[in-house]
């Protein structure tokens, strides 16, 4: 798996609004109505990432979820955290 370059990384982030990269991962910070919200979200993520089996890096702050992505086999972000992050933009913007 291909660890991506920076300026490829540049190159894909443009169709990534709202992810940017810090400390070597792919980040994306969700506000939610209050806790039980971002809770939500992390489990509808949280069964995504089981099924395809590559896992972000979760942190709660009650009403606030970041996820970090990085794909540790490979020791840096590579397409499958690009994948996963366009798949926790749609499950973000389901209102269910
Ligand atoms: C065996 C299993 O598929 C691997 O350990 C997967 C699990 N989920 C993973 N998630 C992430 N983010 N990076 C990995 O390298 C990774 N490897």
């Amino acid at each position: 798996m291909h660890v991506l370059s920076a300026s490829e990384l540049r190159v894909a982030l443009r169709s990534l609004p709202g992810w940017r990269r810090r400390r070597g991962r792919l980040e994306r910070t969700f506000e939610l109505k209050d806790f039980m919200g971002a809770l939500r979200l992390v489990n509808r993520v949280g069964r995504w990432a089981e099924r395809v089996q590559h896992h972000p890096d979760i942190s709660i702050q009650w009403n606030r979820v970041t996820f970090s992505l990085t794909t540790h086999d490979a020791g840096g972000i590579t397409e499958k955290d690009l994948e996963l992050a366009r798949q926790i933009d749609r499950l973000a913007a389901r209102r269910d």
